[in-house]
């Protein structure tokens, strides 16, 4: 008989396939007739395959393709693409380089013509120009304060696209005259377009006095030119994009129930925009593992109580790890010593934070194996370094890059 870790494995592995962007773009290009000429632009940690699949169907229609995702997230030469990779979270120089070669490619195009926007999370790192006179450095300083500072992914935006010149619907004023048709694949909760990969062809909803607010709320440091650039306006209309988004968190979480049934453990999608911290979402989920397992509520094992989202982390500590390893660490120290319960965090990109892991699976064992090494939980949260205890523990979970982005899983399993 499988062990439940070897469950997780599977449910891990079958959701995040079924997630996989191809067979959307594909069914979104299918029988499209495009007039004049057709340009392709991918950007984010699924772009390659979202290129590939519009290649497939595309073909020689396609004029000229660039793909611009994250380093070791391509797969290979796509026919008629020029594929090029940059740094992620925080940009580099590639950023700057590939997204210029982007806008020439959508430049002097006329208005028969086609732009497919291939668009994916982890686009805002990797697509950028700054506005005005702001500079690579400026970006890195202010990516780097909102990835530290506890902010959600629409108040990273929101800053985001007021300081970028392709950001909030400014990509799509670039490519005109010329149509764009986006497919987006979204890792934002509740899917608003004009946050996923902050919204380059979408009209931004999100305005100065917001992005002002959340400089306030999180003690935010800007220069004087920031501060010049946040106070323009982004566009509220955008005339020359039609959008459409193919998959979510959703899908992973029906996909992840899916599975785990046919495992034979009964599935309960509890929630599919959990936001809150990470540690808080791994005693949540512990918690829960107590009570179905003591009184059968809200199921009697064996059942999976699944979840989707994006939590946060405040980063107070020099360590290294990601949101998902912190959720799964934070569960380990409530579920000690029960049998017969996992608790799995796992990004479906593949990459936790700045690490090569995709999340953390743990079991009632894995606060006992710590303790024997001398490892306390509480300081490892205190210093952000998941990553490190879970190694040690045998609990990370390693994919690699997946080709797809649709944001986390969470899933707490009793047999
Ligand atoms: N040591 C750490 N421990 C926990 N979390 C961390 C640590 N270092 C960075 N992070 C978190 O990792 C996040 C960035 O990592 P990751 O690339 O997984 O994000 P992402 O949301 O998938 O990116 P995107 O939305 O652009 O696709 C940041 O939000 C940051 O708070
Ligand atoms: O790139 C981004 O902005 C995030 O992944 C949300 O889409």
């Amino acid at each position: 008989m499988a062990t439940i870790k070897e469950d997780a494995y599977k449910i891990i592995q079958s959701s995040i396939k079924r997630v996989l962007p191809d067979s959307a773009v594909k069914r979104a290009l299918a029988g499209q007739t495009f007039q004049g000429e057709v340009i392709v632009i991918a950007i984010g940690k699924a772009a390659w395959n979202m290129a590939n699949a519009a290649a497939e169907i595309l073909g020689e229609r396609i004029k000229e393709g660039i793909v611009l995702t994250k380093y070791e997230h391509s797969q290979g030469d796509i026919k008629g693409f020029c594929i090029l990779e940059a740094a992620h979270p925080l940009p580099d120089e590639n950023t700057i380089v590939g997204t210029a070669k982007i806008i020439e490619a959508v430049s002097n195009l006329s208005p028969m013509d086609t732009v497919i926007f291939l668009v994916s999370g982890g686009g805002s790192a990797l697509f950028e120009k700054p506005a005005g006179n702001l500079k690579l450095d400026d970006f890195l300083q202010i990516t780097d304060q909102l990835l530290k500072c506890g902010a959600d992914i629409v108040e990273i935006n929101t800053i985001r696209k007021h300081l970028s010149a392709v950001k909030g619907g400014k990509f799509a004023t670039l490519c005109a005259p010329a149509n764009v048709y986006t497919i987006a694949l979204s890792d934002i909760l509740g899917d608003r377009p004009d946050s996923i990969a902050s919204g380059p062809t979408c009209a931004d909803f999100s305005t100065s006095a917001e992005a002002f607010a959340i400089v306030e709320k999180y003690g935010l440091k800007l220069t004087d030119e920031m501060k010049k650039e946040l106070c323009i306006e982004t566009p509220k209309e955008v005339v020359n994009n039609t959008m459409l988004i193919t998959g979510s968190v959703k899908e992973l979480c029906l996909a992840a129930a899916e599975e785990a049934k046919h495992l034979g453990y009964n599935p309960l999608i509890l929630s599919t925009f959990v936001d809150c911290e990470a540690k808080e979402a791994g005693r949540l989920l512990a918690s829960m593992g107590k009570t179905i397992q003591k009184d059968g509520f809200p199921l009697k094992p064996p059942c999976v109580i699944i979840c989707g989202g994006e939590t946060i982390v405040r980063i107070t500590g020099k360590g290294k790890g990601g949101r998902n390893q912190e959720l799964a660490l934070s569960a380990a120290a409530s579920i000690v010593g029960m049998e017969n319960i996992a608790v799995c965090a796992v990004g479906s990109d593949g990459t936790d934070g700045p690490t090569d892991a995709a999340g953390g699976l743990v079991d009632g064992h894995t606060k006992e194996i710590l303790d024997q090494k001398g490892i306390s939980i509480d300081a490892i949260l205190a210093e952000n370094d998941s990553n490190k205890a879970l190694a040690l523990a045998d609990a990370l979970v390693m994919t690699g890059p997946t080709g797809t982005n649709v944001n986390d899983l969470y899933f707490l399993l009793c047999k």
